[in-house]
């Protein structure tokens, strides 16, 4: 399905925010390590989500769950021997269990999206889970991966952080239940760092002890613990939140966003300072966040790796900014479900946006006066590619037509609904191939 953004200059209303992805997922995977049965009021529903939910059914946890909650009873460290998972386009989803998969004998990681998750590298993981002596078979560090698990032998663990937070969480959620205590150093730089600190919240909440140096960059991980069963409550998700903020601060808007804690551990609650930094008139009190928006920006200097699933977001907004932004240290954005850079910055230049590339940069010369538009985007199976160009998209001379728009569901799947409640032009249309 593809989606028709057609210029819409206000936007009024009041929405909540959807539950948090990163969380969600997170909080699935303990409550499936645990030999009890634990409770998630308020799960995230997206694709990603699901993924994980199907996954770890599959693996042997019982999963049962109305309108507000999931009810789930784990398999602790004894994941039941399956043949095949399919973790879908869920980056994430995959490398946690790629860890947790060295429990099971033989299992066969799918490769459902070869020009998306399918191009993602694993190498890094898959180097330090061989080297605990776990046997993977895989293409050039990248699905389909077959793990040939069985006894991981913890001790000392070098894991390289510059591609990925994701292959650190993955060995953070193992290592507790080996028979050894274990000790992980990162290796290079560890990006995304963060979101490490989401993994060992929840871990923590989940009865985990691990010991962390401040940086992160080591962590003492003791052996034979068991998650236990708890009581979880998922809050707002900041990086679906950051589109709906953006697209409010380039029109005029009267817009509120509920279910935004101030003090998250999520990293793209900095899209509320960079808004603010850009002058966007807003307020951030009681867990709400008040945008009363003038389109008028000025233009921002940021690292991006503090907030890396709001850069796409905070790019979008620049894109109507008086002056010259600039996104450092993003590098990794690369390495996602598309290249963000490159073929975010492509889409973006198609609509009108004077963009610059650099290898861990982008450069926004803002256009206050607005783009063109008019033309036909490729979301590239990206949902963050696809919330960004609806932002340019209110914001356009011409309608934009965001192809293959489903793919918004990976995270956010009522985010166009959203939109519109707030009184955005947009619309769902049968897609053209
Ligand atoms: O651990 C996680 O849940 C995530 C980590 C981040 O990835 P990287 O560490 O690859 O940057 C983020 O972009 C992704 O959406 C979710
Ligand atoms: C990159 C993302 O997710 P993942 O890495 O889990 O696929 C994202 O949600 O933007």
């Amino acid at each position: 399905m593809d989606v028709i953004v057609t210029p819409t200059p206000k936007l009024q209303g009041k929405i909540e925010a959807l539950s948090s992805k990163n969380y969600t997922t997170r909080y699935l995977l303990v409550a499936a390590l645990a030999e009890g049965t634990s409770t998630i009021y308020f799960p995230a529903h997206s694709e990603d989500s699901d993924a994980m939910r199907r996954c770890i059914r599959d693996l042997g946890a019982i999963v049962e769950e109305d309108e507000e909650k999931i009810v789930i009873t784990g398999f602790g460290r004894h994941p039941k021997a399956v043949d095949q998972l399919d973790v879908g386009n869920a980056g994430a989803v995959l490398r946690f269990l790629m860890a947790i998969a060295s429990f099971c004998p033989d299992v066969t990681f799918i490769n459902r999206y070869p020009d998306s998750l399918g191009k993602r590298p694993h190498h890094d993981l898959i180097e330090s889970l061989s080297k605990m002596g776990v046997t993977i078979e895989h293409n050039e560090g990248k699905l389909p991966i077959t793990i040939k698990g069985g006894k991981p032998r913890g001790g000392h663990i070098q894991v390289s952080g510059n591609i990925s937070s994701q292959f650190l969480s993955a060995l953070l959620f193992l290592t507790p239940l080996l028979e050894e205590d274990s000790e992980i150093e990162v290796l290079h730089d560890l990006k995304s760092k963060v979101v490490v600190g989401q993994t060992l919240e929840v871990l923590e909440q989940a009865g985990i002890v691990i010991h962390a140096d401040e940086d992160y960059m080591r962590f003492r991980v003791p052996g034979r613990q068991s998650y236990q069963a708890k009581t979880y409550h998922v809050q707002g998700d900041y990086p679906g939140s950051a589109a709906i903020l953006a697209a409010a601060a380039v029109t005029e808007s009267d817009v509120i966003v509920n279910r935004l804690m101030e003090n998250s551990k999520q990293g793209e609650r900095a899209v509320v300072d960079v808004l603010k930094m850009m002058e966007a008139p807003l307020t951030h009190e009681n867990g709400v966040v008040h945008v009363r928006g003038n389109g008028k920006l000025k233009a921002v200097e940021f690292d991006g790796d503090h907030a890396t699933d709001a850069v796409l977001a905070m790019v979008a907004a620049a894109v109507f900014a008086e002056g010259t932004s600039r996104f450092y240290n993003v590098e990794n954005l690369r390495y996602k479900e598309c290249d963000r850079i490159t073929d975010y910055l492509n889409e973006l230049r198609k609509a009108g946006a004077n963009v610059e590339e650099r290898q861990s940069e982008i450069i926004v010369h803002g256009r206050p006066e607005g783009v063109e538009g008019g033309v036909d985007i490729n979301a590239h199976y990206d949902h963050r590619v696809i919330m960004a160009l609806s932002i340019v998209g209110l914001r356009s001379k011409q309608p934009i037509r965001i192809h293959d728009a489903h793919h918004v569901a990976k995270s956010y799947p009522i985010y166009f609904d959203h939109l519109k409640a707030l009184g955005a032009n947009v619309e769902w249309v049968e897609g053209s191939h």
